[in-house]
């Protein structure tokens, strides 16, 4: 599974985004580290706020299935450069993705900006940085 294979996940499962609010349909394609690719696509509702992203579908379906090591993510819309996930997803992405890890963000184009969680969302709060051991 190459960046190009995973773009191209992503971009396939923006084909199942439930968007007839905004019209527009984005994609996600996140890899696990034992090489399992899980799609993700908007999923839009008649209470706006209700909106999962793209990005935050494809990290529930791996959660949910146990899985919370990953190797690469890619998203996909059609935007005039690449796509720009949005701050809730850039929150889960840092939950449970390491900051080096390399995301992919791409429009129907081809144009593609390679970047990792850290850039995504530097400083990113975590709670890493609590020591819950040391709490009553
Ligand atoms: O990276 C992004 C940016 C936006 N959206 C969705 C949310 C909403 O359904 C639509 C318009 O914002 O696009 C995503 O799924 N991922
Ligand atoms: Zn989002």
């Amino acid at each position: 599974m190459d960046k190009q294979q995973l773009m191209e996940q992503a971009v396939s499962a923006r084909g199942n985004a439930y968007v007839p609010y905004s019209k527009f349909p984005v994609g996600a394609a996140l890899l696990s580290k034992d090489g399992t690719v899980y799609t993700g696509c908007n999923i839009e509702n008649a209470g706006y706020s209700m909106t999962n992203c793209a990005e935050r579908t494809a990290v529930f379906k791996a959660v949910s299935e146990g899985i919370k090591e990953f190797a690469a993510l890619a998203v996909a819309a059609d935007t005039k450069g690449p796509v720009s996930p949005c701050g809730a997803c850039r929150q889960v992405l840092a939950e449970f993705c390491a900051p080096d890890m390399p995301v992919y963000l791409t429009n129907l184009e081809g144009a593609v900006s390679e970047t990792t969680i850290a850039e995504l969302l530097p400083g990113a709060f975590s709670t890493e940085d609590l020591d819950y051991a040391a709490r009553k």
